[in-house]
């Protein structure tokens, strides 16, 4: 049987890790656990959990590390078989820390893309809530303007993606992040990939993969979502 792979993708707002990590689930069969999205379907089932979530979402902050913890790590026992890849968690060097008690990560993708790059990217971002599926009016349009190719329901904008509330935004990344991204540097699992073009980045992702992974497992494929 394969061996369990286990990966992080990290990278600011904007610097592809929704779009890298679709392919790569498709490529090479992780499952793809994105924090938002896992939120956002707790928030929509009205979980305790979800509640408490929505009201720091709301106001633009991030969720406590205890929420985040408390919801994510039995998420993750229940695909404990298969291999995985993290988009979005951990988020705080807290976060890291309950994540390393839990388990070994193999490879931490960190994607590091100019500022300039991920405020053009952002404001041109639109998303279907209901699938997750991420739109941009420039890179990847939808086929109809403002609706979903698969479902043709209308689109939406994140409100923290439009110009106003972005500059904080990527800044109160950069300092959360660091403690991170040092921790996994001090550990020698981290790959750094800069670039402005996700097309650019990812052959080398995927080559970094190909070694990585000894063998697919082709039964934990998610659906493309794009
Ligand atoms: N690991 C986490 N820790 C704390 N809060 C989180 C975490 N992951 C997501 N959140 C909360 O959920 C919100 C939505 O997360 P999501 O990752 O979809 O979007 P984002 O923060 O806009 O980032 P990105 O554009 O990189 O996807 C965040 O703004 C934050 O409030
Ligand atoms: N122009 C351009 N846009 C890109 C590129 N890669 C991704 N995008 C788009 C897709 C989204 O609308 C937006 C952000 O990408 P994302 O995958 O949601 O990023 P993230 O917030 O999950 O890190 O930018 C890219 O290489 N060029």
């Amino acid at each position: 049987m394969a061996r369990i792979f286990r990966a992080v993708i990290m990278g600011p707002p904007g610097s592809g890790k929704g779009t890298i990590s679709e392919r790569i689930a498709r490529t090479f069969g992780l499952q793809h656990l994105s924090s938002g999205d896992f939120l956002r379907e707790n928030i929509d089932a009205r979980t305790e959990a979800g509640k408490l979530a929505k009201t720091y979402i709301k106001k633009g902050l991030l969720v406590p590390d205890h929420v985040m913890t408390r919801l994510l790590l039995p998420r993750l026992e229940e695909i404990a078989r298969h291999s995985w890849l993290l988009d979005g968690f951990p988020r705080t060097l807290a976060q890291a820390q309950v994540l390393n008690s839990a388990c070994d990560l193999d490879v931490v993708i960190s994607l590091n893309v100019p500022f300039e790059t991920l405020k053009e990217r952002l404001r041109h971002r639109w998303i279907h809530p209901a699938s997750g599926r991420v739109y941009n009016l420039v890179f990847n349009p939808p086929r109809v303007k403002g609706v979903d190719d698969i479902t043709g329901e209308p689109l939406i904008q994140h409100e923290d993606d439009k110009a106003e509330a972005l500059v904080a935004r990527l800044r109160h990344y950069k300092d959360v992040a660091k403690p991170v991204i040092d921790l996994y540097k001090s550990k020698g699992i981290l790959h750094t990939f800069s670039d402005t073009d996700t097309d650019h980045i990812w052959p080398h992702i995927s080559s970094m993969l190909s070694v990585k992974i000894t063998a697919p497992t082709p039964s934990a494929q998610s659906t493309p979502t794009h």
